[in-house]
């Protein structure tokens, strides 16, 4: 038996549609996500928390659920928003269907609505805020208006540090990925993985971790509240700033944090809110985006090659080219908007990525990155 889900956005709009997941209310930004592939990933992406999340893709769940291809040990997606759930999954790899992944987590999802109206919606408006009903709650007197108040009820993600929220609680070792000396990592005889890597956790996805891992470094893993002298005193090779949900500009503990490690030669790496974080604790300013980069094909041009890449992105903030101090350098530009998605320290071993260099939705142009921040503890190390 169908059960019934309202969707209602801050503007007035209602979309009527099916459950899929949980029964109950759930309310936060909805935003639009392109990508054609990868739900899992994107549903357990800590940076996803307090977002409904639509899928532009009309078929979710094709593929069913497997324990692997996750980016975090839950579901992070505050709903789900699809036009149409498949009647059988189908995969060798699948345990479980997205429906009763969903229930089993107590999330809520909706199918069966017309998503294009709604990502016109998104575009033209910007990401709203919204809220879903599903079950009993979405039926009967009243039921449209409850949703509303619900959408309306949710403050905004401007303002929101989520980071703190999400982090893990106490640090923890990470050694996940498979090692093995390549070329150009030589064997510094310090044991298995040559470099220690100090990652502070903001919301981190998993497969950040692996291929830092499997690159050669042993990570401990801290949390986003982490003093920098505590982190100094672990005599770390290099720092990562981990991706992760909210608004960065809130988070004062952070950006201080950063500072100080700054004024050290510590090599430090930064990927989407740890992009964002590297440039507000360098002097830069971040703004929240009309409705963000939510996608597996953007174009991001390198500006120094050149060379134009096809990346992951998942941010509703960004760091404001204009607002760059002397010494940071803006590395990358999207070509969807022209917005900032690269920058580098010109006085310190520092630099970032606004998209996601750990994400292979097909696509791995942006992976060497990561080698560029094992390179920089090589140099590091044996100047
Ligand atoms: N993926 C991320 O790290 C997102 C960063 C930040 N929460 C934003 O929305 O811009």
């Amino acid at each position: 038996m169908n059960r019934p889900a309202i969707l209602a956005l801050e503007d007035g709009s209602v979309f009527h549609g099916t459950a899929i997941g949980a029964d109950g209310q759930t309310s936060g930004e909805v935003v639009f996500n392109t990508a054609m592939t990868g739900y899992q990933e994107i549903l357990t992406d800590p940076s996803y928390t307090r977002q409904i999340v639509t899928l532009t893709y009309p078929h979710i769940g094709n593929t069913g659920i497997n324990r692997e291809d996750v980016e975090s040990g839950a579901i992070a997606a505050a709903g789900l928003v699809i036009r149409d759930l498949p009647l059988l999954a189908s995969s060798f790899r699948s345990e479980q269907s997205l429906s009763d992944y969903l229930k089993g987590q107590n999330v809520l999802g909706i199918a069966d609505i017309d998503t294009r109206r709604l990502t016109r919606i998104l575009r033209d408006k910007g990401a709203q805020n919204g809220a879903i009903l599903a079950g009993p709650e979405a039926s009967g007197d009243g039921a449209v208006e409850r949703a509303l108040e619900a959408a309306r009820a949710f403050p905004g993600l401007k303002g929101m540090d989520l980071a703190k929220v999400v982090s893990c609680q106490t640090p923890y070792e990470w050694s996940e990925g498979e090692w093995t000396l390549g070329e150009g990592y030589a064997d510094t005889g310090l044991g298995e993985r040559p470099y220690h890597v100090v990652a502070y956790d903001y919301g981190v996805k998993r497969n950040i971790l692996r291929m830092l891992a499997s690159r050669g470094c042993r990570l401990t893993v801290v949390p986003a509240q982490t003093p920098a002298s505590e982190v100094m005193a672990m005599n770390p090779d290099g720092v990562f700033l981990a991706n992760g949900p909210g608004d960065p500009e809130p988070c004062d503990y952070a950006i201080k944090a950063i500072g100080e490690i700054l004024e050290t030669e510590l090599p430090v790496f930064g990927i989407c809110l740890g992009h964002q974080l590297l440039a507000l604790a360098s002097g830069a300013k971040t703004v929240k985006m009309k409705f963000g980069h939510h996608g597996a094909n953007h174009p991001v041009q390198d500006l120094d090659s050149g060379q134009v890449m096809i990346t992951s992105q998942n941010h509703g903030f960004a760091a404001d080219e204009a607002t760059l101090p002397a010494n940071v350098r803006a590395t990358h530009r999207s070509l969807f908007d022209g917005s900032l998605q690269g920058i580098e320290r010109t006085d310190r071993p520092a630099f970032s990525f606004q998209g996601h260099p750990e994400a292979s939705p097909g696509p791995r142009d942006v992976a060497p990155l990561f080698d560029r921040f094992i390179e920089m503890m090589k140099a590091r190390r044996q100047a």
